[in-house]
């Protein structure tokens, strides 16, 4: 189901984000700069998308990377995952980090990450001295096998 979301171009050439396919998670963001940039291995360059969106309330916009640009090029977002508060009105940035040992180019216009809207609980966290008992307890990294 579609639900209309706010978006403003804060440069004439920005491009708003775009769905690859109808069932696709993730909204592509495109590269909004003067021209193409070359990323050293190892760098991580802050790339502007020219657009801010006003995420509805109750939820996030996660950036991920684009499984195509971080095999092909080894260009994903520094910060693995960032998240777009529903507060925030800054333009929305995707500082991406060369992890191949090429430099790799970008240009103006190229897609360079993926956005999810996803909702999110805000927790009211309540301290307790004991908490409800599972299967699993306490186990974890690795706890239930090795296959
Ligand atoms: O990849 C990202 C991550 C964040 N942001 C914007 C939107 C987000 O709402 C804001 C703050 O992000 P975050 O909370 O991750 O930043 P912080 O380093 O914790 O700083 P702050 O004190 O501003 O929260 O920056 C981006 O444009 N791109």
């Amino acid at each position: 189901m579609k639900q209309q979301v706010n978006i403003k171009k804060l440069d004439d050439r920005a491009v708003i984000p775009t769905y690859g396919t109808a069932f696709s998670a993730g909204a592509d963001l495109y590269a909004c700069m003067d021209g193409p940039v070359t990323i050293a291995p190892g760098e991580t360059y802050l790339v502007h998308t020219g657009i801010s969106v006003a995420v509805p309330e109750g939820y996030a916009g996660l950036i991920y990377a684009r499984s195509g640009l971080a095999t092909k090029k080894g260009l994903a977002p520094a910060n693995k995952v960032g998240v777009i508060d529903a507060d925030y009105r800054g333009e929305i940035m995707v500082a991406l980090h060369n992890h191949s040992a090429q430099p790799a180019e970008i240009d103006n216009g190229e897609r360079i990450a993926q956005m999810v809207i996803t909702p999110f609980l805000t927790a009211e966290f309540v301290e307790r001295d004991e908490l409800d008992e599972t299967e699993r307890g306490t186990g974890g990294f690795g706890s239930t096998g090795t296959k």
